[in-house]
């Protein structure tokens, strides 16, 4: 039987697994917060290929059974997403969130439902020139694993993500995603945060004065995790981030792109739930004085035009 993946969140990086898994051959249906009239034309521009699909589309809510569901939303909308979404899973549905970002981890975590529960993240880099059209900027390895601590369940992939491991490209299955996904924090810990505040490429933490904060945001992020027990996280992330600034030098950070245009950006799921959420659980005090500085100047940098929460 064909695999129907509905995607929850279709901008860049949802259009392109949109598109990944169409072409491979599963049918995938868009959910949407905004009005619709049932059909969606997303465009995908690679470099080498150019492509337009027609995707059905219909409003969250009126979506009827899901089997297999892609969140691909910004972090702070996933608790939502997943919510008003709960109630049309299938029984046994897969769900897969990949987005930059834990702070939605422990809500879903503690939400009683029967489906299994998938996350992921991906180094590929996508970017939209207008609403309905995606460019890969660069393509990177993706890899999910199951949420869940049974043994059993983390080694093997639930329905519909074989097909989509598949049909992208360096795609993997992980037996320990939780590692991934906390090396992932801590390497956007390291380098979103500054670029934004100072409003420079990736590549501008590796050089003069700025390097010196890098170095020391680094130390810092270090100390929580390895205080928290991430001790393979702490050890690896000063040559890790260092070497994704180097790699993506030319690159603005989805944190600097989101200040620039003046959106809430992921702030909070990123520095705030570091230093919110995990460092007072960490197991010995941790002084951790450049990134409360970061965590404060940026809070007072979007306050302006971010609707959140107050932390
Ligand atoms: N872009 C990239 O290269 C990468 C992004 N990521 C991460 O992936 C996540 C998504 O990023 P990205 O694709 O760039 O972001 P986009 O803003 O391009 O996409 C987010 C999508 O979510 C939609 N959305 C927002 N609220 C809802 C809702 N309530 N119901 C349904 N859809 C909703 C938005 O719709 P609308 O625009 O119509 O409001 C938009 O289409 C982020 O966590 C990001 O950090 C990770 C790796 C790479
Ligand atoms: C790794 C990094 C920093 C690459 O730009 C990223 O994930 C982001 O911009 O959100």
């Amino acid at each position: 039987m064909t695999v129907h993946w509905h995607v929850a969140g279709a901008g860049a990086i949802g259009g392109y697994f949109a598109h990944q898994l169409r072409r491979y051959g599963c049918d995938v249906t868009l959910l949407t917060h905004r009005p619709s009239d049932g059909t969606r034309a997303l465009t995908l521009e690679t470099g080498e290929n150019i492509e337009t699909l027609l995707f059905p589309e219909c409003p969250i809510g009126q979506s009827g059974r899901i089997d297999h569901l892609l969140i691909t939303t910004k972090a702070f909308q996933v608790t939502e997403v997943f919510d008003a979404l709960v109630s049309a899973l299938a029984p046994d549905a897969t769900v897969l969130i990949m987005v930059n970002g834990l702070s939605w981890l422990q809500s879903i975590e503690t939400t009683r439902h029967p489906v299994q529960v998938c996350a992921g993240t991906t180094t590929t880099g996508c970017y939209r020139s207008n609403r309905d059209h995606i460019h890969r900027a660069g393509l990177g390895a993706t890899q999910v694993g199951h949420l869940s601590a049974h043994k059993a369940m983390m080694e093997k992939p639930p329905p519909g993500i074989a097909e989509l491991l598949r049909s992208t490209p360096d795609s993997y299955w992980s037996t320990d995603i939780r590692s991934i996904l906390f090396n992932k924090l801590a390497i956007n810990c390291a380098i979103n945060p500054l670029t934004a505040l100072y409003n420079v490429n990736n590549g501008g933490l590796l050089e003069g004065s700025l390097n010196d904060e890098f170095h020391s945001v680094i130390e810092e992020t270090r100390t929580i995790f390895s205080a928290l027990g991430y001790t393979g996280v702490a050890t690896d992330l000063g040559q890790k981030a260092i070497t994704v600034a180097r790699q993506t030098a030319a690159n603005t950070s989805s944190m600097c792109a989101d200040f620039n245009a003046r959106r809430r950006s992921e702030l909070e799921d990123i520095l705030g739930y570091l230093l919110d959420t995990l460092k007072p659980e960490a197991a010995s005090e941790v002084d951790t004085p450049h990134l409360d500085q970061l965590l404060f100047a940026l809070r007072e940098k979007e306050a302006p035009y971010a609707k959140r929460p107050t932390p």
